[in-house]
């Protein structure tokens, strides 16, 4: 099937159970995730993106777009992810950091120009890729780190609370722009969160681990 599955996924450490989740994610839908502190949300993320650390074990399967890819080097899995920080590179441009987001295979620096300009477009930042990203807010720094992200072309979304640090009006027009998105190019999102309100606003279901 079209989107990211996880099939009979059990995460342990020390021997002791820490993550058991069946869950299938459609493109375009939203898996959210809840639970306490330490009940293995990021580490779920970890085991998706293949960077699980080696303290941990892993059964089950990861599916992606009808191909297993549960052993799978990380850099070989198209799947995109958003933390808490928008980790930009501060002696990149704007235009620098989302060009470093772009595939190899566009070449040329006009064709790669027009990318990085058209996503800028995208998300209301025309005419930013000149920026500093240090003189940007923060919502625009969501921003760029979002498009960043799309444009290595992913097939699906890992959202590791990356609404946390904005203030309430701020959230919610992010959040709106990450979702819509993501929606726009049909990719499953699976979405970490502490906050009811995230989960609510991503409209698909919620799991809670622990
Ligand atoms: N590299 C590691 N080696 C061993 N144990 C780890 C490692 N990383 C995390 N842990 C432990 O695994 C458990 C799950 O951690 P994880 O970071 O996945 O939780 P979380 O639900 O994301 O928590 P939070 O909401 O605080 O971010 C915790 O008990 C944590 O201490």
């Amino acid at each position: 099937m079209a989107g990211l599955r996880l099939e009979g996924l059990r995460i342990t450490r020390a021997g002791v159970p820490l993550v058991a989740l069946e869950a299938e994610i459609a493109p375009g839908e939203v898996l959210s995730v809840m639970g306490p502190s330490g009940s293995g949300k990021s580490t779920l993320l970890s085991a998706i993106m293949g960077t699980l650390a080696p303290s941990f074990a892993m059964t089950g399967l990861v599916w992606l777009d009808g191909c297993e890819i549960t052993r799978q080097p990380p850099e070989a899995r198209r799947v995109g992810i958003l933390y808490q920080e928008e980790l930009l590179f501060p002696h990149l441009s704007v235009g620098g950091n989302l060009a470093f987001g772009l595939p190899r295979a566009v070449r040329g620096r006009a064709a790669r120009a027009a990318r990085v300009a058209a996503a800028l477009a995208e998300v209301g930042l025309a005419g930013f890729a000149d920026r500093d990203p240090a003189t940007l807010s923060g919502g625009q720094k969501a921003r760029v780190a979002l498009m960043r992200m799309l444009l290595a072309e992913p097939l699906a979304l890992l959202l590791d609370e990356p609404f946390s640090r904005l203030d309430a009006g701020l959230r919610a027009q992010v959040r709106e722009m990450v979702f819509a998105r993501a929606r726009a190019r049909g990719l499953p999102v699976l979405l970490v969160t502490h906050d009811a309100a995230d989960a609510a606003a991503a409209g698909g279901c919620v799991v809670e681990l622990g």
